[in-house]
């Protein structure tokens, strides 16, 4: 690497910097003589001095603030630290510290990280894109919100969007190794409907409701034809939209460049992921199941879609697969007459007369109704509402089926559907369980099971890779397939208690394999433009590391 800064420039350069780790060689070249302690230290020693700061902070938000100032002085160093302890600390920099370094973000703001636009400014969009100083070659991945959904705590405006843009990228990197030099987090601030930050004086987005409609779709035209132009071999990946955007935005876009939702596509793949583990275990295909989806919004209809096309693949025709799928949401059961359905919810509402004499409360026709009757083997929580999958319900569901499978992936924490130790509780321990949020292994019954993280962050880190590494035109669905597939073909789910994902520890393996079969998929589908080459190899080569290159002026 080299650099034609010099001095504290270079100190200042978080891509550059290595501190005390820089050589003697380097400190004269650099003009850092006189500008460090005059040790010169391993990145080990740095590694082990960081981590005893780290953990020396008092909770997790501090242990947040901690890391990002890491990453906002040295970005190889953060990335080794993270590596040396993902378990521990892959909860404080995303899922679920991240969502409290969201509410906190305009109160703990220090640097920018990024680029941020606003839909007040349309026409700097493309200066802003230049002021961030990277060319036409430099950029491999795009990741953008709008922050109208954040993960399960809804609108928090322009720390939203920064916040959540910026974790997502840290995944990829120490999960897939993405060049973090080689990355754009973007805040799309169209105002905010949160009314405690439109009163709040150290909010620091645009100070208005959030702009919908005609201005609101010129403003994400606007961005992706910037990034298109500007930066024509960039993957875009779109995270937490709101329901009435997410869809819409992807259809929009999705021919045109490489570009994925992660809410309704990276979640539907490590589901159905964790789905495939669980029909295993249970010895009932996916065919035969019975899914009960709760909570039918970006997330629980992208779950569905993709178990409905994996029930397609595994014999069903499509009418047939959607009937094995019941789709609950605020209005209770999904139910075609219904006037307030969202168009992508209809296809998987019930026909009334199908449900002509089941019990109705005030809000529709409930979970608990709908278990009765369905006498589901799956349940997902895709709902945002803690603690809806209610011990009645879930003995109710385990009444009519030899190995449950529930999984309530809603985040962070305080969203969860139910907590995995309630739910082996309440099921003797034969329920299949994966959550959202990191949970430690619970002993039940002598037995110990570890929960499978079914968070696409399993996930996209190695779908983006494996588009990066074949240059992918789109990212088609058996793309996504093939992602599914291959975390699936990682587990081993016969012992007792396995997990029904690889664990955390093996994300930099898991990302390989995913990339490996996105990049086979995207050459068989003629989407790539690399050539394919030795994948596994390619992978491995294209995975940025966190050591230091030696620096020269
Ligand atoms: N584990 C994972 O990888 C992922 C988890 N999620 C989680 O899924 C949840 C939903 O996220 P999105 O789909 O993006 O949000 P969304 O707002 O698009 O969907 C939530 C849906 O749940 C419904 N809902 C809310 N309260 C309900 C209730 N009491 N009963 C039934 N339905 C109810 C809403 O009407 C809406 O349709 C969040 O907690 C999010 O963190 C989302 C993406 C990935
Ligand atoms: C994990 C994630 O993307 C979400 O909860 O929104
Ligand atoms: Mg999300």
């Amino acid at each position: 690497m080299s650099t034609s800064h010099r001095g504290r420039t270079v100190l200042d350069d978080p891509l550059r910097n290595k501190g005390t780790a820089f050589s003697r060689a380097e400190r004269e070249a650099l003009g850092l003589a006189g500008l460090l302690p005059s040790a010169v230290e391993t990145i080990e020693a740095q590694a082990g001095r960081a981590y005893a700061q780290y953990r020396a902070q008092p909770d997790d938000l501090l242990k947040h603030v901690y890391l990002s100032a890491l990453q906002d002085r040295n970005e190889v160093l953060f990335f080794r630290v993270l590596g040396d302890h993902l378990r521990e600390m892959l909860p404080i920099v995303y899922d679920p510290t991240v969502a409290e370094a969201i509410k906190a973000y305009s109160h703990e703001y220090r640097r920018p990280r990024g680029v941020y636009l606003s839909i007040g400014d349309v026409a700097g969009i493309e200066d802003a894109f230049r002021n961030f100083g990277l060319g036409a070659d430099d950029v491999d991945l795009v990741v953008a919100s709008d922050a109208e959904e954040i993960l399960g705590i809804g609108d928090w405006g322009v720390g939203g969007g920064a916040g959540i843009a910026v974790g997502k990228l840290a995944v990829y990197t120490a999960a897939a190794g993405i060049d973090p030099g080689r990355v754009v987090p973007v805040a799309l601030d169209v105002g905010t409907d949160n009314a405690s930050l439109l009163n709040d004086p150290f909010y620091v987005g645009e100070r208005h409701a959030r702009v919908r409609g005609a201005r609101y779709d010129e403003f994400i035209d606007a961005f992706v034809s910037a990034i298109s132009r500007l930066f024509p071999e960039a993957m875009l990946h779109w995270e937490d939209f709101g329901p009435s955007n997410a869809r819409r935005i992807l259809r929009r876009y999705a021919d045109a460049l490489p570009t994925f939702n992660d809410d309704m596509q990276g979640t539907g793949a490590i589901v159905l992921a964790a789905v495939l583990g669980a029909c295993q275990v249970a010895q009932t295909p996916l065919r035969e199941q019975r899914i009960v989806v709760f909570g039918a919004g970006t997330a629980g209809v992208g779950v569905a879609d993709q178990l409905r096309d994996a029930m397609v693949r595994d014999g069903l025709d499509q009418e047939e697969a959607v009937r094995r799928i019941w789709a609950v949401d605020k209005q209770g059961l999904l139910i075609d007459d219904m006037p307030d359905l969202r168009d992508f919810q209809a296809l998987y509402a019930r026909p009334s007369a199908e449900v002509s004499g089941w019990d109705r409360g005030a809000a529709g026709i409930g979970l608990g109704e709908v278990v009765k009757r369905v006498k589901p083997t799956m349940l997902l929580g895709t709902s945002t509402a803690h603690g809806a999958f209610t011990e009645e319900i879930v003995r109710s569901m385990a009444a009519g089926v030899d190995r449950p499978v529930i999984f309530p992936i809603s985040n962070p924490t305080d969203r969860i559907e139910a907590m995995p130790a309630d739910l082996l509780r309440w099921t003797d321990g034969r329920a299949l369980v994966a959550t959202g949020i990191p949970v430690d292994p619970i002993v039940h019954d002598g037995v110990t099971h570890d929960i499978a993280q079914a968070n696409n962050a399993l996930l996209y880190p190695g779908l983006g890779l494996g588009a990066i590494v074949a240059r992918a035109r789109r990212i088609s669905d058996g793309m996504l397939r093939a992602a599914a597939e291959a975390v699936g073909g990682m587990v081993d789910v016969s012992a007792p208690g396995a997990p029904l994902l690889p664990q955390v520890e093996n994300l930099r393996a898991v990302s390989a394999t995913v990339a490996v079969a996105v990049a086979g998929q995207a050459a068989e589908e003629g989407l790539a433009r690399a050539e394919p080459g030795n994948l596994v190899q390619r992978v491995q080569d294209a995975m940025w590391q966190p050591a230091y290159p030696p620096v020269s002026g």
